[in-house]
């Protein structure tokens, strides 16, 4: 049975389609990323794959339970890291975990056992009877993922689980949310609109923009589809010539050019430079500058949405301080239905 199944789903917040129809498949156990950026309607999905918001239209099935009528099935079934912390910094760490286990009715040896296995699990044995208040940002942050382990979900969900995280934090982050992947066993669906977290910790991920998916697949995959380096020549001179020349060269897959020069896709770019520097200079272009762009994440979402993460987020933040529409309180209203 994969963990989580969605056919059709849509989420209309009045005139706002914030998820649009979307369609995919996560397999069990597997470490499943949304990327995408503030506004694509990553946590929309979520919070809906989570029974936290009603689909307007749609399935979901989380760990085989309709998120819209087994509410309580899927609630047992899933563990939930929100953005926003939520531990109660005047207790040790083993406290929260100790209040959380009772919600989910974790009782007596059980309970004791179940919190070792999880401060060995995220490194915090040796701080468990610490105040949470005196844990660092990365501590805080592996408590609560945790803590979202306790009760032994199918599906753990991450929403952007290391913002507000230093660099080097977020690496640590990532070992232990592979190793929860691996040893736990718990399949991970996160979000993040960082590509370089998309990039090293996920098995697939779906490219998410303005409600939809634009691709999904394997890190390596998505990369490898826009095909070939792109190196840039800053040409001074005619490029016209140079143009022909290179459109009739085998190994070179394809040339553009705008403001900014000469864009050729080719295998292996730095091996190339020589090469094109030679055909530049015989076509009567002198080349001023040249630039390889080796394809990574980032290309791939340029390349299948038509912008970066940072313009569309440039896009979203400008035309969320036009519109006073949006209220933050996602769960108002539908939490407790
Ligand atoms: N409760 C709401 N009411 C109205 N509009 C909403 C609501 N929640 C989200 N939206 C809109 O739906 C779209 C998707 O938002 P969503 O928060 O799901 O994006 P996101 O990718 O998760 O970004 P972020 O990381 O900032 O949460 C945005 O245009 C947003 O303004």
């Amino acid at each position: 049975m994969p963990a989580i199944q969605v056919d059709g789903l849509t989420k209309r917040f009045g005139e706002t389609v914030a998820v649009d129809d979307l369609s995919f498949t996560v397999g069990s156990g597997e470490l499943f990323g949304l990327l995408g950026p503030n506004g694509a309607g990553k946590s929309t999905l979520i919070n809906m794959l989570v029974t936290l918001l009603r689909p307007t239209s749609g399935t979901a099935l989380v760990d085989g339970h309709d998120v819209a009528n087994e509410t309580a099935a899927v609630r047992n079934s899933i563990g939930i890291v929100f953005q926003e912390q939520a531990l109660d910094e005047e207790l040790t760490g083993a406290e929260n975990l100790a209040f959380h286990a009772r919600l989910y009715g974790i009782r007596g040896e059980k309970r004791a056992e179940r919190m070792d296995e999880i401060l060995d699990l995220v490194g915090l044995q040796e701080q468990r009877d610490d105040q949470v208040s005196t844990y660092s940002g990365g501590m805080k942050r592996r408590l609560e993922i945790g803590r979202g382990l306790l009760h032994e979900p199918a599906v753990l969900f991450l929403d952007e689980p290391t913002t507000g995280l230093d660099a080097r934090t977020r690496r640590d982050s990532w070992e232990y949310i592979r190793r929860l992947n691996e040893e736990a066993g718990v399949s991970v669906v996160l979000t993040t609109h960082y590509i370089e977290e998309a990039e090293q910790l996920c098995d697939r991920v779906a490219v998410v923009d303005d409600g939809r998916i634009a691709a999904i697949d394997s890190p390596s995959a998505l990369t490898g589809a826009i095909g070939g380096d792109v190196v840039t020549l800053e040409l001074d001179g005619p490029t016209a010539t140079l143009r022909t020349r290179l459109d009739g060269e085998p190994w070179v897959a394809e040339v553009a050019d705008d403001d900014s020069g000469l864009h050729v896709t080719v295998d292996h770019g730095r091996q190339r430079i020589a090469d094109l520097v030679r055909l530049a200079d015989d076509a009567g272009a002198s080349v001023a500058a040249v630039d390889v762009r080796e394809p990574n994440l980032e290309t791939a979402f340029l390349s299948l949405t038509g912008a970066t993460i940072a313009e569309r987020e440039a896009d979203a933040a400008g035309g969320r301080a036009g519109s006073a529409g949006r209220t933050d309180a996602v769960v108002g209203g539908e939490a407790d239905r």
